[in-house]
């Protein structure tokens, strides 16, 4: 079953340009992809589509079957606990640690302090930094804070993560590592759609890759049909 599906999708910004036209495409629960396209092509347009900072202008986008039309008021909370959101610059809040800004969404839906003790673990466990909760993340490097940055978004278990340029500020090393961290959630049950204007990074990952181009999808591209 697809966890995502955009279907002829289109966005125009007030007073703007169109930032979409008319996307299709599907993704597997278990997928993890690539969008990819020149500066203002859409990218983040399209993520903020699936995390509801932004609705479509024409067409459905529907997340686990459900249009996400009808995702309104307090849904749109719900909604956002399966759909976890990576940055490029992770906007981690410097005067909590590193725990404290993992469990921030689970704090603000109430969620019990036990319960958020627990899934604070598992989740820094996910990204290796189990041992580090209680630094301040300025204590930590770039790379650690991004993993931290995907920590709090995967506290809430969601069934699909979207990140956006999630190593643009890294070195080749610490972004291959994000990578493999990212490479590995589908595993464990989330779907996982970056968005990169890195063609270097994207072809070495051989995923499936979307390709934007000023608002429409030029191309859907399987792995085994990556050049060289
Ligand atoms: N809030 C907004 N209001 C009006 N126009 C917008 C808004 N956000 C984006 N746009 C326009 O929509 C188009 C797509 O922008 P988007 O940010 O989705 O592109 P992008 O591919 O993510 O670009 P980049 O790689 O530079 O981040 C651009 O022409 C942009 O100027």
């Amino acid at each position: 079953m697809p966890v995502l599906r955009f279907d002829n999708v289109s966005k125009h910004y007030a007073g703007g340009r169109q930032a979409l036209s008319e996307v299709t495409f599907e993704v597997d629960a278990g997928e993890m992809l690539f969008v990819t396209g020149h500066s203002g092509a859409g990218k983040s347009t399209l993520l903020k589509l699936i995390h509801l900072s932004e609705r479509a202008s024409r067409g459905a986008v529907l997340f686990n079957e459900r249009n996400l039309r009808n995702v309104r008021g307090r849904q749109v909370a719900m909604h956002r606990r399966e759909v976890g959101v990576v940055f490029q610059d992770h906007r981690l809040l410097a005067d909590r640690s590193v725990a404290d800004n993992v469990g921030l969404p689970l704090l603000l839906r109430g969620t019990a302090r036990g319960e958020i003790g627990k899934r604070v673990r598992v989740a820094l466990e996910k990204v290796a930094l189990a041992d580090r909760g209680d630094a301040l993340p300025t204590q930590l490097s770039a790379g650690e804070q991004q993993r931290v940055g995907i920590a709090r978004a995967l506290v809430t278990e969601p069934r699909l993560l979207v990140a956006d340029e999630p190593t643009g500020n890294l070195d080749p090393t610490l972004s291959a590592e994000i990578m493999a961290l990212l490479e590995s959630l589908p595993e464990r049950g989330t779907s996982v759609l970056v968005a990169s204007h890195d063609l270097g990074l994207v072809k070495r990952m051989r995923k499936r890759v979307l390709v934007l181009g000023d608002g429409r999808l030029l191309d859907d591209i399987r792995p085994e049909d990556l050049a060289e």
